[in-house]
């Protein structure tokens, strides 16, 4: 055990081998070649379809720990169900019904925020570890990726409940990485559609095909296990989370980083999803409203 290694959340730590199978992944050994082989997969497999799995990341020993701590943490969960379409946008009466704009489904987000998440957990660990942001920087082809600066938003715990399901999305994010951290028994199957849109083409007609479950075939199913590492980038491609069954929750931990350093979420959106803000939110969007105003920058 290293002078640092004291159990807690370690910003520094380049050793994973408690919580990784760093046989597999031998974080610690950045020039290793089956690491670097690794890498090259995950950025080819991002680079097609905005998608890249790590399989078996968490080490198999420590997968019912992480289910315990994620189970026990859920029970703080904030729940909100609402109706939306893909774009989260409002209903547009003037478009075909057919339109994908007109297309709402109804959306349960459960969530435990990062503030609720104590330093100990191994989702805690992770997120803010050295090894961890190398890794993914590296996947991504990124020269540097930052944590959150959003007290709660940074790392959250997804609780998908009995009944409940992700409808079809896009994410405002570029990427997501995330680790599912207990399975349903039935249902909560991770479905995308990769690069259904483009920057110039969002093909509200293959869209809408898929939403209404008509063109099953370009839909891609993945069969994700507790403790694999996934990253994804959703910005592209349509996604959702099918509908959850049984009396087991879905857990799912999301580590969300950034390109830029000191991102915090938007006010409202952050008390529509988590059902309250925190100081930094307020200071934030007033400092974004000055910048609006042209009084500051
Ligand atoms: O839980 C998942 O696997 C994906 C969640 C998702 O799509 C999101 O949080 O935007
Ligand atoms: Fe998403």
């Amino acid at each position: 055990m290293s002078a640092t290694d004291h159990g807690l959340a370690n910003a520094e730590a380049l050793d994973l081998s408690d919580i990784v199978d760093t046989e597999r992944y031998p974080l610690h050994r950045p020039d290793d070649p089956g690491l670097l082989k690794t890498i090259e997969t995950a950025r080819v497999h991002l680079d097609r379809e905005g998608c890249a799995v790590l399989r078996g990341f968490l080490r198999e020993d420590r997968l019912e720990r992480v289910r315990e701590e994620s189970a026990r943490m859920a029970e703080k969960s904030f729940y909100n169900t609402r109706e939306v379409n893909a774009y989260f946008t409002a209903d547009d009466p003037e478009l075909p019904e057919r339109d994908p704009r007109r297309l709402f489904m109804t959306r349960t987000s459960g969530f435990v925020t990062r503030d609720m998440i104590t330093a100990d957990t191994l989702i805690h660990r992770l997120y803010v570890s050295r090894a961890m942001k190398l890794l993914v920087q590296r996947c991504l082809g990124e020269p540097r990726i930052y944590e959150y600066a959003d007290p709660y938003a940074g790392l959250v715990l997804n609780v998908l409940p009995d009944g409940t399901e992700q409808p079809w999305h896009y994410d405002t994010n570029e990427f997501i990485v995330t680790m599912m951290t207990q399975q349903s028994e039935n249902g909560g199957v991770f479905e995308y559609c990769p690069n259904i849109r483009t920057p110039r083409d969002e093909n509200y007609d293959g869209v809408g095909a898929v939403i209404r479950g008509e063109r099953t075939e370009r839909v891609q199913r993945l069969d994700l296990r507790p403790g694999d590492l996934q990253l994804f980038k959703g910005r592209f491609s349509l996604h959702r989370v099918t509908r959850v069954e049984g009396d087991t929750p879905r857990l799912t931990a999301i580590f969300a980083y950034s390109r830029a350093p000191d991102v915090v979420g938007r006010l409202e959106r952050t008390r529509q999803l988590y059902g309250r803000v925190a100081e930094q939110h307020m200071l934030a969007e007033e400092r974004r409203e000055e910048r609006a105003d042209g009084l500051i920058d």
